[in-house]
């Protein structure tokens, strides 16, 4: 497993635009050995581009790529000792499931015994133990994408795994698991893992740091929990979750105090008074709904509900704004279209002109 940096890595398929609209506008990132990476965005914000400058596959416009410390910008994608998972499996379809498994390590001119030994420890985790001898040709297309991610885990020299929306023809009732083993087989074996998906649950189910793409920016990179608990910004708030994080305008009053519809709102820190457009961010799984009135308790109607899995998601207005409620299903419905909710202060984050303002 290999650490990989990008360094003031930029990208644009037209020569001579201004920088604005590239591709990839230049940025620093470092994905650390043996961690897996979600880049995750809408479609058009760059995430393929930057894959395929990890792969070499595209040379960038400008910076340098660099695995371990050396520079393999210049490098084709048969040097840089990468795996790849396509979003269609790439397996040898007249091969049997161990010959696939093994071939990586035969052009290595492994001996027999360690490729047996590899072979079984890798399709052992994959649970294609009991599989080996079927022609692969033979398997559903999950398990042909675990031949494919196998293939990259049997060679302990991979500098890293890259995977472009590996689960897009995997039926919707097998990517639940299909997630789930390929976060337990990156855990057991750590390689570097960089998985494009344009589905935020994806990206937060499967990865242990996701990065949010948004025109070519990289406008966030963290832990699911951090993105999750803290966006950097509306974008983020909006893009990641489900429903998204609710967004209300405040007014702000003296001494960085705000209100909301006239009454006052007590946000987990101070707004300083030279920012822009306040506005106040909460995830929808935090908003209470209670009886009695109290700090941060507002008055609120009820104008739908949507069930959500196990989860009922109330629509609420607030103070003349819409938001959202996430509650559990048994918690039924409020009796009366008019109650009180809580937005709890530690959870009540303050943002300004679409920033999240930072915690002085
Ligand atoms: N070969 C190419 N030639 C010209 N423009 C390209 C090429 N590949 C991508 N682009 C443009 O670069 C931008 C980023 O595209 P990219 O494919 O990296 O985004 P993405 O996030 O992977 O999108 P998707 O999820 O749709 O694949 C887009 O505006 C796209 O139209």
């Amino acid at each position: 497993m290999t650490q990989l940096d990008i360094v003031d890595v930029g990208h644009t398929y037209t020569h001579g635009v201004d920088e604005e609209r590239w591709a990839l506008k230049p940025l620093e990132l470092t994905f650390e050995a043996g961690k897996t990476y979600a880049l995750v965005g809408p479609s058009g914000c760059g995430k393929t581009t930057l894959l395929n400058i990890l792969s070499g596959l595209v040379r960038p416009s400008q910076g340098q790529v660099l695995f371990d410390g050396a520079d393999v910008t210049a490098l084709p994608t048969r040097a840089r000792n990468i795996a790849q998972v396509f979003q269609f499996p790439v397996i040898y379809q007249s091969m049997t499931v161990y010959e696939n498994l093994a071939f990586p390590l035969q052009c290595r001119r492994w001996d027999k015994a360690r490729i047996d030994a590899k072979v079984h420890q890798v399709a052992e985790a994959l649970d294609l133990d009991d599989r080996l001898r079927q022609p692969a040709r033979r398997l559903t297309a999950d398990d042909k994408q675990l031949i494919s991610l196998g293939r990259g885990l049997v060679r302990d020299d991979v500098a890293a795994v890259l995977m472009d929306e590996p689960l897009t023809v995997i039926d919707p009732q097998l990517k639940h698991s299909l997630r789930r083993k390929i976060r337990e087989i990156t855990e057991q074996f750590r390689p570097t893992v960089i998985y494009v998906t344009h589905d935020q649950y994806e990206a937060m189910s499967v990865a242990q740091e996701v990065l949010v793409m948004k025109d070519g920016r990289a406008m966030q990179q963290g832990t699911p929990e951090q993105l999750f608990e803290a966006p950097s910004s509306t974008y983020v708030g909006y893009f990641v979750g489900s429903p998204a994080m609710n967004f209300l305008t405040v007014d702000r009053e003296a001494r960085g105090t705000v209100t909301l519809g006239g009454r006052p709102l007590a946000v987990a820190w101070d707004i300083p008074e030279n920012v822009g457009e306040a506005q106040v961010g909460i995830r929808p799984e935090y908003v209470e709904i209670v009886t009695e009135p109290g700090p941060n308790t507002f008055p609120a109607t009820l104008r739908g509900v949507r069930d959500h899995g196990p989860q009922r998601v109330l629509e609420i207005e607030v103070a003349g704004q819409l938001i959202r409620a996430k509650v559990p299903r048994e918690d039924g419905v409020p009796a009366s279209e008019e109650f009180l909710v809580q937005l709890p202060r530690a959870k009540t984050l303050p943002y300004a002109d679409g920033r999240l303002i930072l915690q002085s």
